[in-house]
C-alpha cells in the first residue's frame, strides 16, 4: 500500500485534488453553516455526521422526506441536509400559504433556479436577465393550444405509429420511459418549430440531451468560484456545443421566416402557428439572432420534455398494471370523440381521462417537493422561524397528497376515477381538473410561478392516454408495477422497465 501511495506524495496532481477537496469541504461547511435554521433536522446534524445524513437523502429522499413529515407535522415545518446545504420544508398548510404568498424579492423562484442549475452559466446570462419569452408562453402560447390541437393530435399518431407498431396479434415490448420522452419531445417540437425539425432524430437527441447538458454542467460549475464559473462552462459544459447544433439546424428555418416577414409584414400567408413565430414577433434587436432564439426554444424544451416525460412514464405504467381501467377510459374517449370528433373541447369532457392523469400525478409525480424558493434575505415566517439569507424553503407534493386530512380514508390508495367522481357528484368542477393547482395538489406547484406549461403538459398527456386505450391493449411485462429511484427530492421512473403493446382486440 505504501508503495503505492509514496509516490503520490508531492505530485502535482495530488496537490490539486488536495486544494480542491479542502476549497469544496470549507465552501460546502460556510454554505451549511449560513443555511442553518433553527428547526428538527431529519437525522444527525454535526459537522460530519449531517454527510451520513445527505447520502441517505441522496440515496432514499422518499424515506427521509416522509419521517420528516411524520415525526414534525405538529411544528409544520424541518429541515433535511444535502451535500453543501440545509434545506428547510414547510408542510403545514399555514406555512404552506405563506410560501405561496411571498413575493419574490422576498423568497425567490428564480434565485433557487438559478443556484440550483447555475443558469447563468449553464444557459446562459440573457435567459437569466431577459426572460421576455416566458410571459408570451404563458399567454400567447397557452391560448393557441386550440389552433395548434390538430397538429398535436397528428403528431401523436405519427409518433406512436413511428415508435409502436406491433402486427396483427403481436405483443411487442416497449423501453417505456424512452420511447415516451421521444413521443413527447416530438410532439411538444412540433408546437415549438413545426415541421420537418420535430421529427428529425437528430435534432431531438440533442433537445432532449440538453437537459442533462445543463443538469451535468451545472453539477459540475458549481464546484468552482464565481470568477471561475464562465470558463468551466465554456470549457467543460455541452449545453453551449448543443445549442451551437441546434442553431446550425433552427437557422435556415429561422431565415426563412425572417424573409417571409420582410416580404410579407408580420401576418405573412400560412404564418406556421408555433412558439417560434411567437419569438419573431416579440424578439428584439440581438435577440433575433438564430443564436438566441435556438437558446429560448431549448430552455422551454428544457422545462417541457423530461418533466412531461417522467411523469407519462408513470401514467402507462399505471395503466399498464391496472388494466381494468382500460376499457372505461376506452368508452368515454369512443362517446365523446363519436358524437364531436377530436378537438381540444371534446378532450375537455372526457373526466375520467383527465382525472386519470391527475390521480398518477397525486400518487406519483416527477418530485417528492414542490415550489423551491430560495431567501432573498432573512426572512421570517408567522410561527417565528427566521430562514436566513441564502436558504432554500420548499414544501411537499406526494407525500401531502398521501394524508388523509386532505384525501380522506383512501389517500393511500390509487383510485384512476378520483377526481372525475368528485366532478361527476358536483364537487367544486373546476377545483378537480388535472389543471388545477393547490395545497392539496402541488405537482405544478403553487402561487406565481405555478407551471405555466401545465395546460399543454395535461393536453398531450391525456391525448397521448387517449391514443393508447383506443389503439392498444397494454400490460407489464413484469406484471407488477415497476419501482421508481429517489434521489433527493426526485422520483425517476424506472427506465429499465419495459411495457407490452398489441395493437388493440375490437
Ligand atoms: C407534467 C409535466 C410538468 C410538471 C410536473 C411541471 C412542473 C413544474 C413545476 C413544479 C414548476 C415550478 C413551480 C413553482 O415553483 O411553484 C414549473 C415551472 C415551469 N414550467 Fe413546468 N412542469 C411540467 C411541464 C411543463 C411544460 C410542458 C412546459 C412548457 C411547455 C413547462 C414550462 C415551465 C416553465 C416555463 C416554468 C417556470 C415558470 C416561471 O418561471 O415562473 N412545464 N413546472
Amino acid at each position: 500500500m505504501l508503495d503505492f501511495v509514496l509516490p503520490l506524495y508531492g505530485h502535482p496532481w495530488t496537490t490539486a485534488l488536495a486544494v480542491v477537496f479542502v476549497y469544496l469541504s470549507v465552501k460546502g461547511y460556510v454554505r451549511r453553516r449560513m443555511t442553518w435554521v433553527d428547526v428538527p433536522a431529519v437525522g444527525p446534524t454535526g459537522i460530519l455526521t449531517s454527510y451520513l445524513g445527505a447520502i441517505r437523502y441522496f440515496r432514499k429522499g422518499d424515506e427521509v422526506l416522509q419521517e420528516g413529515y411524520d415525526k414534525y407535522s405538529k411544528g409544520g415545518i424541518f429541515k433535511v441536509p444535502d451535500f453543501s446545504k440545509w434545506t428547510v420544508i414547510v408542510s403545514s398548510s399555514e406555512l404552506l400559504e405563506e410560501l405561496r404568498k411571498a413575493p419574490d424579492d422576498q423568497l425567490s423562484f428564480e434565485d433557487a433556479m438559478n443556484d440550483m442549475l447555475q443558469l447563468e452559466w449553464a444557459m446562459g446570462r440573457e435567459i437569466i436577465h431577459n426572460n421576455y419569452h416566458l410571459p408570451l408562453f404563458r399567454t400567447h402560447f397557452t391560448r393557441d393550444l386550440g389552433v395548434m390541437y390538430p397538429d398535436i393530435i397528428d403528431e401523436i399518431g405519427a409518433a406512436f405509429s413511428d415508435r409502436i407498431s406491433p402486427q396483427a396479434d403481436e405483443w411487442i415490448s416497449v423501453k417505456t420511459l424512452d420511447t415516451m420522452q421521444t413521443i413527447i419531445a416530438r410532439c411538444a417540437n412540433r408546437t415549438f418549430v413545426g415541421l420537418p425539425l420535430c421529427r428529425d432524430q437528430a435534432f431531438l437527441d440533442l433537445n432532449t440531451g440538453y437537459a442533462v447538458d445543463v443538469v451535468a454542467g451545472a453539477e459540475a460549475i458549481r464546484l468552482f468560484p464565481n470568477f471561475l464559473k464562465p470558463l468551466v462552462a465554456r470549457l467543460y459544459t455541452p449545453a453551449e456545443s448543443t445549442a451551437k447544433k441546434v442553431t446550425q439546424m433552427l437557422r435556415p428555418v429561422i431565415e426563412e421566416r425572417l424573409a417571409q416577414i420582410k416580404d410579407e409584414g408580420k401576418s405573412y400567408v400560412n404564418k406556421p402557428v408555433d412558439f417560434l413565430s411567437l419569438l419573431l414577433d416579440y424578439a428584439e434587436g440581438q435577440e433575433r439572432e438564430p443564436e438566441n432564439l435556438a437558446k429560448r426554444v431549448l430552455s422551454i424544451s428544457f422545462a417541457a420534455i423530461s418533466s412531461t416525460s417522467m411523469t407519462f412514464a408513470q401514467v402507462v405504467f399505471f395503466l399498464a398494471s391496472m388494466p381494468e381501467y382500460a376499457a372505461q377510459l376506452r368508452e368515454e374517449v369512443e362517446s365523446v370523440t363519436a358524437e364531436e370528433g377530436w378537438t381540444q373541447e371534446a378532450l375537455s369532457k372526457c373526466y375520467k381521462i383527465d382525472s386519470f392523469v391527475k390521480e398518477c400525478q397525486r400518487f406519483r409525480g416527477a418530485g417528492l417537493t414542490s415550489s423551491m424558493r430560495m431567501a432573498v434575505n432573512d426572512y421570517t415566517f408567522s410561527n417565528g422561524t427566521v430562514i436566513p439569507k441564502g436558504t432554500f424553503v420548499t414544501t411537499l407534493s406526494v407525500i401531502r397528497h398521501k394524508d388523509p386530512r386532505f384525501y380522506g380514508e383512501t389517500a393511500k390508495e390509487f383510485d384512476g376515477f378520483r377526481f372525475s367522481k368528485m366532478r361527476e357528484n358536483g364537487e367544486s368542477i373546476g377545483q378537480h381538473q388535472a389543471v388545477s393547482i393547490g395545497t392539496d395538489f402541488l405537482p405544478y406547484g403553487i402561487g406565481r410561478h405555478a407551471c405555466p406549461g401545465r395546460f399543454f403538459a395535461a393536453l398531450m398527456m391525456k391525448s397521448m392516454l387517449a391514443h393508447i386505450v383506443l389503439n392498444y391493449d397494454i400490460k407489464m411485462v413484469s406484471g407488477k408495477m415497476p419501482e421508481s429511484h429517489y434521489l433527493n427530492s426526485w422520483c425517476i421512473p424506472d427506465a429499465s422497465a419495459e411495457v407490452m403493446f398489441r395493437k388493440r382486440r375490437k
